[in-house]
């Protein structure tokens, strides 16, 4: 744990007073983590399977994601196509329930739509981080633990110092200036 940044992202509102059981250095030094791109189709499993559907990004979202930062479940903000900012969680990695042969990033926006939203360009910013990825033992299992993500993601995300981030400048520009550079 790198307290010199985690007292940065104190100073700067970023991270709350007390620590999660859960921080983990490597997810928190690249947080808040600015990222936008085409939604694109997945394995179609999130609606069918989960009843929690996932707004996949295209593989060189994925492969810009910096390759030190912890795959896992995180939540934050997105803005589909800059109608409304929502909560979100976000997975990042394998899925190894399913075995995925390649890494993939998907976002579930708390909020419900009326209609699919393929090719829309998503927003999110990414403020925290909840648990790393699993693979359980039923598909039950897995519903409920996304379940428990997104009722975790609702409660962090009333924090003030998350709250604010909701209001970022990012959800009313369409500049690919991302993460300082
Ligand atoms: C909050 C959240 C937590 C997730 N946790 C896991 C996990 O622990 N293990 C896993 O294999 N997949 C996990 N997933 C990924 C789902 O398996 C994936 O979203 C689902 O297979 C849909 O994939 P698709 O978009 O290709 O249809 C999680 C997804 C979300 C949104
Ligand atoms: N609340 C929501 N969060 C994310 N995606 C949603 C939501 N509501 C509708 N969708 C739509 O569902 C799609 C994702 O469903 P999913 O079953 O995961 O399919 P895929 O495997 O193609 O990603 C998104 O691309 C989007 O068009
Ligand atoms: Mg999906």
């Amino acid at each position: 744990m790198c307290w010199g940044l985690v007292r940065s992202f104190r100073l700067r509102g970023l991270l709350p007073s007390r620590c999660f059981s859960c921080c983990d250095s490597a997810a928190m030094k690249h947080l808040p983590y600015f990222c936008r791109g085409e939604v694109v189709r997945g394995f179609g499993r999130g609606s069918k399977e989960l009843g929690i559907p996932t707004a996949n990004f295209p593989e060189h979202v994925v492969d810009s994601l910096p390759l030190d930062l912890t795959t896992g479940i995180y939540y934050g903000w997105g803005c589909v196509a800059n109608e409304g900012v929502h909560k979100i969680v976000v997975s990042i990695g394998w899925n190894p329930y399913y075995k995925n042969v390649k890494k993939s990033m998907e976002t579930h926006l708390i909020h419900p739509f009326k209609e699919d939203f393929y090719g829309e360009m998503l927003s999110v910013i990414i403020v925290g981080y909840i648990r790393p990825e699993k693979s359980f033992n039923s598909l039950d299992s897995l519903i409920s633990a996304i379940h428990s993500d997104i009722e975790e993601a609702k409660k962090r995300l009333d924090l003030p110092e998350f709250n604010r981030l909701k209001d970022d400048n990012f959800f009313n520009t369409h500049s690919q200036i991302m993460n300082g550079h």
